[in-house]
């Protein structure tokens, strides 16, 4: 499976709102990409767009190298979960699976299967009317996986899911990555892809303001700063900065120290006698990166105008 997911200079209108200004981003396999950013910045029109639900004004998405619309039987080629309410309530889960498959030339054996891989197989033969909406997003999954295809988009998929189920859904689009697929999902949550992305498309008002990986982009909004814990702040602040350093002091009561290496904060507490329980590299969440990244973005559109 060596299927990417390509987006080049998108731009769609939709009269007065400009909801896509030249989004370009390129989904590699084998890694789930989170596709993030505040509400209204593009995602779902941009996937919308890939799956040729909606016509861009200009620029193209490709999968595979090719057009949605090219596609005879998109489903072994693309599954996607875009609005889980989007079903026939009278249909039994099994039911709404096999209409799907038949109409993509796929047999009944790997419906079972897919009801079996989301955890849906005794719930089966019940009308999907009735499901919960975590049942309907897992019933979404299983027909995104019915063609058993190399690329996936899933737009908001732990939406309404009780936290077993959000475990469950990170489980599953790690392993679906582990196997080779393109990956993309969206949230407006940064915190929802912490442990589950490899990498970030990170857009606001319909394009990209940061394509990076998500070790790389923690890395540097940690800007090598080092966390200190010692029962003895008033001792260890004035130490570091006659040594070069600043300090924060965090809610957590932990120092925050930036401006030198570990080694040299230990020297200076041990030179000064102060002791500490721990000094370790400090790491921000995925969620203060993002903040960090797109409060950057802001200023510098500030700056600019
Ligand atoms: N069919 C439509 N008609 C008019 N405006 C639309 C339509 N679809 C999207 N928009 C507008 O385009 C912009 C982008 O919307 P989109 O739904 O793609 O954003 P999003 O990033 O998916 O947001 P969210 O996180 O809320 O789902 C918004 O301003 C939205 O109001």
């Amino acid at each position: 499976m060596k299927t990417t997911i390509e987006v080049s200079g998108l731009r769609k209108r939709f009269g007065p709102v400009l909801a896509l200004d030249g989004m370009s981003f390129t989904v590699l396999p084998g890694r789930v990409t989170g596709f993030v950013g505040p509400n209204g910045a593009g995602k779902s029109t941009t996937m919308r767009v890939i799956l040729g639900l909606d016509a861009a004004d200009e620029g193209r998405a490709l999968i595979g190298g090719r057009p949605y619309r090219s596609l005879r039987t998109p489903l072994r080629h693309v599954g996607a979960l875009l609005d889980a309410g989007a079903l026939q309530p009278g249909r039994t889960a099994r039911n709404h699976l096999l209409w799907l498959a038949h109409s993509q030339g796929l047999g009944s054996g790997r419906v079972d299967e897919v009801l079996d891989l989301v955890g849906l197989a005794t719930a089966a033969r019940r009308r999907a009317g009735g499901f919960s909406l975590g049942m309907r997003q897992r019933l979404g999954i299983a027909a995104a996986l019915l063609g058993d295809p190399p690329v996936l988009l899933l737009d908001e998929p732990v939406n309404g899911l009780d936290p077993e189920g959000i475990v469950w859904m990170r489980g599953l689009l790690r392993s679906l990555a582990g196997e080779g697929r393109a990956v993309l999902v969206s949230s407006h949550l940064m915190g929802e892809l912490e442990g589950t992305a490899d990498h970030l498309v990170v857009v606001g008002e319909g394009r990209v303001i940061a394509d990076t990986g998500v070790a790389e982009l923690i890395t540097a909004a940690s800007r090598g700063r080092v966390t200190l814990r010692t029962p003895a702040p008033s001792a260890a602040i004035p130490a570091l900065r006659d040594g070069g350093a600043a300090v924060d002091v965090t809610d957590g009561g932990a120092l925050v120290v930036s401006g030198l290496p570990s080694e040299r904060v230990v020297a200076l507490l041990n030179a000064n006698g102060v002791p500490f329980s721990e000094v370790a590299a400090h790491r921000v969440t995925l969620e203060q990166a993002y903040l960090d990244l797109t409060g950057a973005a802001a200023g510098h559109r500030e700056a600019a105008r």
